[in-house]
């Protein structure tokens, strides 16, 4: 059997179609690697929030499932859109790399914990928010591109440091550069942070899906990204919103945390429940309908407001 499979160019994207490539090898599978552009990567002098986070790391790989281009799409989990069209599933989360962020420099002595001032590189809402209200004596400054674009602004002075999801980082060999691995209590990951999910047209044969899931999903990941996912869909937060949340299972117990924070970092909502593996959405879902009850929906408005 030929297994298709679609990717963005990246070098982080190429790691994780490569990543795939070996798990459907190993048992037999042939493959083939097919490079896609998308709006994400054309785009680099917007930050998300403004070119509209719906689907600009998606859309492009999707038209090419829906041709038959390519059986699966690869992505980085977090890149997800919470709601996919009735026209595609989520068929596979490999089991995901430690999620926590981490603190990039090529000067390693340095730590957001010290209280020196310095330039940290990042566009993600959450992360600005976050150093905001933990860290309000560092600065920020706004950094898109891919991992190598954003070490290279490092290099040029661009900023002293950059704030990167530890997955990527390790999966890139920059670990040497790592100054600091983040608190997951402060730095709450964003949804699906450290998984690679895969993505099929739901018209896709029952024959190639179940051998897709059997080689590719891991159950626990999967579960967490459920109640993850559920969470964000309710929220309703595209990746420009500051919204994270991180499940967890341990001996059977799934738990998560889920909160949002506004953009200046002043008002931040954080819950923890535990419950059932059985039903992780509700779970998810839960969580949700907390923050809703604790005002989250005045913070998303406020949010709403600004973009
Ligand atoms: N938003 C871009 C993106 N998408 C996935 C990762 C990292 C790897 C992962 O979480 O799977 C990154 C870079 C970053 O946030 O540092």
């Amino acid at each position: 059997m030929l297994i298709k499979i679609g990717t963005r160019g990246s070098k982080l994207a190429l790691w994780q179609a490569y990543y795939v490539e070996k798990m459907l090898q190993k048992d037999g599978i042939d493959t083939q690697i097919i490079i896609i552009e998308t709006k994400g990567d054309k785009i680099l002098d917007r930050s998300l929030a403004k070119i509209g986070s719906k689907g600009v790391f998606t859309q492009e790989l999707e038209d090419q499932l829906l041709t038959g281009a390519i059986d699966i799409a690869v992505h980085s989990a977090k890149d997800l859109q919470s709601s996919l069209d009735l026209a595609f599933e989520l068929i596979a989360f490999t089991e995901r790399e430690k999620a926590n962020d981490v603190l990039v420099s090529r000067n390693t002595s340095l730590s957001l914990k010290s209280g020196e001032t310095f330039v940290v590189g990042t566009s993600s809402t959450r992360r600005i928010a976050v150093l905001k209200h933990f860290y309000p004596h560092i600065k920020t400054v706004d950094m898109r591109g891919n991992l190598q674009t954003r070490l290279r602004k490092l290099d040029e002075g661009q900023c002293d440091a950059l704030l990167l999801a530890y997955a990527g980082v390790h999966r890139m060999e920059y670990d040497d550069l790592i100054a600091e691995h983040l608190l997951l209590d402060e730095f709450t990951p964003a949804v699906g942070q450290g998984s690679v999910a895969i993505e099929c047209a739901s018209a896709l044969s029952g024959e190639k899906k179940a051998l897709l899931k059997a080689l590719l999903n891991d159950e626990d990941t999967e579960k967490c990204l459920l109640a993850e996912r559920a969470f964000l869909h309710k929220l309703q937060g595209g990746c420009s919103v500051p919204v994270f949340g991180m499940a967890t299972l341990h001996a059977k117990q799934l738990s998560m945390t889920g909160g949002i924070i506004s953009l200046d970092g002043s008002k931040v909502i954080r819950k923890t429940l535990a419950g059932s593996e059985t039903y992780p959405e509700q779970l998810g879902t839960a969580i949700a309908d907390e923050l809703l009850d604790a005002g989250a929906g005045q913070i998303l408005e406020e949010i709403k407001g600004h973009q």
